[in-house]
């Protein structure tokens, strides 16, 4: 097998004159990611509704997300292990960055134990009991065979008392250091190489975000991410804790935020020197008839939509997007078919491409605070 010598380099093509943007480019075993980039989510192995061809030929994704506790559980190690990973196991050939599991496992809320060691949890699916540590979800991302994986952390509830903050992002820093010990003890399972990305919490605390931050950077991996956030806090506490993380988090590095989010969230985001982005919004509101489109939010199951015959976002372009009618896929909606899904999950997924494909031009064109502006008041209005 051919043993791959290169690792995750990222390459500051320009900084915005007015705002923090940057572009840049990432370059992974699996192939380069231009950023500001959007991750589509893959839980269990696939983006939701969406078929491979059509990621790379119609959504244009550059990279997209697995989910270690999902897949830890569905279809097991065993098999993702015999199929040679996740790439060959479903046929995705770009990047692939996975999330340990902790914050998937801390969402079931009362079927998880949190101690020292690590996460004590029941398996949603059959109510199984499994332990996470960061030793062992560090082998679990080694099997899945992501080209980024996550450190294993705790993301602290919104609200949560500031002693409770501090002690939750005392031990993610203790279970980071594990992480680090283990990743760098072990290899690659198939022949090329993976990264791993330590990830800043300390709630709304400044003093926290700072303290983590700048431990975080110590660590001098090849990227960072800001996790702990969008969990219900004002929006503005989220922008106000991104800037000054990022006055910290190293600029040639790229810099990943977890979770985020609206249009708007994306692009005030960038805004403050953030590169990568994932959500599940654009798909799971798309199964529910939320469309993002260049014109506006539209919620696709009103009835003005009844006899709208016009492509859902022309100006998008793409097929899904340009072939069928408002009034087409309202009525597909409304009788839940799952060509509903399909058609809804690739229009949004297409659109948060080409926003921060957007957003990547203006960069380079060096006019981004401008086009922002006036895209954040056009994407968030409501049709
Ligand atoms: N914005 C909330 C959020 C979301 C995710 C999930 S991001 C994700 C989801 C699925 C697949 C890949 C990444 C997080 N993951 C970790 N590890 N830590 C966080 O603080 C955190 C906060």
């Amino acid at each position: 097998m051919k043993m791959e010598i290169c690792c995750m380099k990222y390459e500051l093509q320009k900084t915005d004159s007015q705002t923090k943007a940057r572009a840049g480019k990432i370059t992974t075993d699996h192939g380069e990611i231009l950023t500001p980039i959007f991750m589509p989510v893959g839980t269990a192995a696939t983006v939701k509704a969406v078929h491979q061809r059509e990621l790379v030929d119609e959504i244009k994704a550059q990279i997209i997300l697995g989910n270690t506790y999902h897949l830890y559980l569905r279809p097991g190690l065993d098999i993702l292990e015999r199929a040679g990973g996740l790439h060959k196991f479903n046929g995705w050939s770009g990047p692939i960055l996975t999330d340990s599991g902790g914050y998937q496992v801390f969402s079931l809320k009362d079927i998880r134990k949190i101690s020292e060691e690590g996460v004590k949890f029941q398996s949603h699916i059959d109510g199984s009991r499994h332990l996470f540590t960061p030793e062992s979800v560090m082998d679990i991302q080694r099997v899945i065979g992501a080209d980024i994986i996550m450190a294993f952390d705790e993301c602290a509830p919104y609200p949560c008392d500031y002693n409770y903050a501090k002690k939750s992002m005392e031990m993610t820093h203790r279970w980071l250091k594990r992480c680090i010990d283990r990743f760098d003890s072990t290899e690659g399972k198939y022949g090329y190489s993976q990264t791993l990305f330590p990830i800043v919490q300390g709630s709304v605390y400044k003093d926290l975000r700072i303290q983590s931050a700048e431990f975080i950077a110590e660590q001098n991996r090849e990227g960072n991410a800001i996790g702990g956030l969008a969990v219900g806090e004002p929006a503005e506490k989220m922008y106000e804790t991104i800037d000054y993380v990022n006055d910290i988090l190293p600029k040639e590095k790229p810099r990943y935020l977890m979770g985020v989010g609206t249009p708007e969230n994306i692009l005030e985001g960038i805004a403050l020197g953030i590169d990568m982005f994932d959500c599940v919004m654009p798909t799971r509101n798309a199964r529910n008839g939320m469309l993002f489109t260049t014109q506006g939010i539209i919620n696709i199951k009103n009835e003005k939509w009844k006899d709208d015959f016009s492509p859902i976002d022309e100006a998008l372009g793409g097929y899904a997007s340009t072939f069928y009618s408002k009034a087409y896929l309202r009525h597909l909606v409304k009788c839940d078919e799952i060509l509903a899904a399909q058609i809804a999950s690739i229009h949004n997924l297409t659109f948060y491409l080409w926003l921060v494909g957007k957003a990547r031009e203006h960069i380079l064109a060096g006019d981004f605070a401008t086009w922002k502006n006036a895209m954040v008041k056009q994407t968030m209005y409501r049709l």
